[in-house]
């Protein structure tokens, strides 16, 4: 080094730098706070607020599932006409029917009696005389999501009076082909509706249960799904670079082990984004980066987690967590059935969602034989020494069925040819 640098060194290290200076110690009377504190924006304050009513139900005792008001709020759901403000839900007909009925089904399988059975199926037939494809009311034009919950609805009733003979496979059969579209995606109703990863589900959801899975129906389907998936880890609704989020995760990750591809997931990328969604001071789960917990990711984040705990054998949830969420502040004394977080109001939706999300927190998933490839070979088994367990019934996280009613429909179809 020259002279002339060496002393421009020099000059920078004590006069600029300090560096030949005594370290000064500041003694900080207050914490400091971190920068991003500081910052506040409509996001900061929706959550902050969640987490203040969150934190008081979460201290103290974990509480016990309400089963009696459960059964009660169901049984009279089951039962009684809609007030006129359900106006709004008329185009969700199957869907009220396949939440109440699911919602029973979990909870107490033997209150869906020979009754209610005629009557779900009445209800359903009156929608679709033709038997299916199903709209979501009656008059209505032909629904993929209006046809799923009627088929899973109708897997409830046991084929009662031979109902699931009359279901008509052909037609079903010829309509959900008529929506594939040339990218490889369902288009939820013609001639107008969206194609996203709800589409794909639905269709196959249906046609796997019925055994009218056809090269032709879902050639290219799997790749479709595949190109969904996002750098976060989780999937978008369509491959145009769509946002993660947790219903449009579950809709693809279902479809791809319906299909038996779950090969073409990166497993590692959706485990982070699955333990990314849940928090720890609400310990519930939220549907996508920067959004509010809310019950019913129990299922739809809850179900993927389940799916790859079968495949991998590796839990990315914290189950125990997520129950208190659910039993501490999903429910009330106030307001029966289950709400999607505290301040909402419970409904039929919520109550369905959040109890199969109750039911994934309370069990362990593998796959029978390891048969990752067959959808219907997924089992569920009760997870040991859980505090306070609502003994829900085993459900399928693929399907969000009792496991037991859905292979005797899918053994109806497909083991017995019918
Ligand atoms: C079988 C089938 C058809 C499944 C549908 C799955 C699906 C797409 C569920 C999403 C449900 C939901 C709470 C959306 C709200 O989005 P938001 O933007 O209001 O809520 P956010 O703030 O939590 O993201
Ligand atoms: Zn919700």
């Amino acid at each position: 080094m020259s002279n002339k640098n060496s002393k421009r060194v020099q000059y920078i290290n004590s006069n600029l730098l300090g560096r030949k200076r005594e370290p000064i110690e500041i003694v900080q009377e207050e914490p400091i706070e971190l920068i991003m504190k500081e910052l506040e924006t409509e996001t900061t304050i929706d959550r902050n607020e969640v987490i203040d009513m969150c934190q008081d139900l979460l201290e103290g005792e974990l509480s016990s599932f309400h089963r009696d008001s459960m059964m009660q709020y169901l049984n009279y759901a089951s039962t009684a006409q809609f007030p006129p403000q359900m106006t709004a839900l008329d185009a969700s007909q199957p869907w009220m029917v396949y939440w109440i009925a699911n919602s029973l089904a979990t909870v107490k399988p033997s209150s869906i009696d020979d009754e209610l059975k005629r009557k779900i199926v009445n209800k359903l037939f009156t929608i679709s005389p033709e038997k299916g494809p199903f709209g979501g009311g009656s008059g209505q034009l032909p629904h993929i999501a209006g046809t799923y919950a009627a088929i899973n609805a109708l897997s409830l009733c046991d084929n009662i009076d031979g109902c699931w003979d009359e279901i008509n496979k052909p037609a079903i059969y010829d309509w959900l082909l008529s929506l594939k579209q040339p990218d490889n995606s369902f288009i939820t109703c013609n001639p107008v509706g969206e194609t996203d990863t709800r589409g794909t589900y639905c269709a196959l959801s249906v046609a796997s249960m019925l055994g009218i899975m056809t090269d032709e129906l879902t050639a290219g389907v799997a790749e479709y799904l595949e190109s969904c998936q996002t750098y976060e880890g989780g999937y978008g609704g369509t491959p145009v670079g769509d946002e993660a989020h947790g219903g449009y995760t579950f809709c693809a990750v279902a479809s791809l082990f319906i299909l038996g591809r779950s090969d073409l997931i990166d497993i590692e990328g959706l485990m982070e984004w699955c333990s990314a969604r849940q928090y720890n001071e609400e310990m519930g789960l939220s549907g996508r980066n920067n959004k509010l917990v809310d019950g019913c990711y129990s299922f739809w984040v809850g179900a993927t987690a389940a799916m790859i705990e079968a495949l991998t054998g590796v839990e990315c949830l914290d189950k125990s967590a997520l129950q208190r969420y659910i039993l501490n502040c999903c429910q009330s004394d106030e307001r029966p059935g289950f709400r999607d977080k505290p301040g909402k109001s419970p409904d039929f939706y919520h109550t369905n969602y959040v109890l199969l999300g109750l039911a994934y927190a309370e069990s362990s998933f593998s796959f029978k034989d390891s048969r990752t490839d067959n959808p219907f070979a997924i089992t569920s088994t009760q997870r040991k020494n859980v505090e306070n367990s609502a003994n829900l019934i085993p459900i399928s996280p693929i399907y969000g069925l009792p496991i037991d009613s859905l292979n005797k429909f899918h053994d109806h179809f497909v083991t017995h040819k019918k």
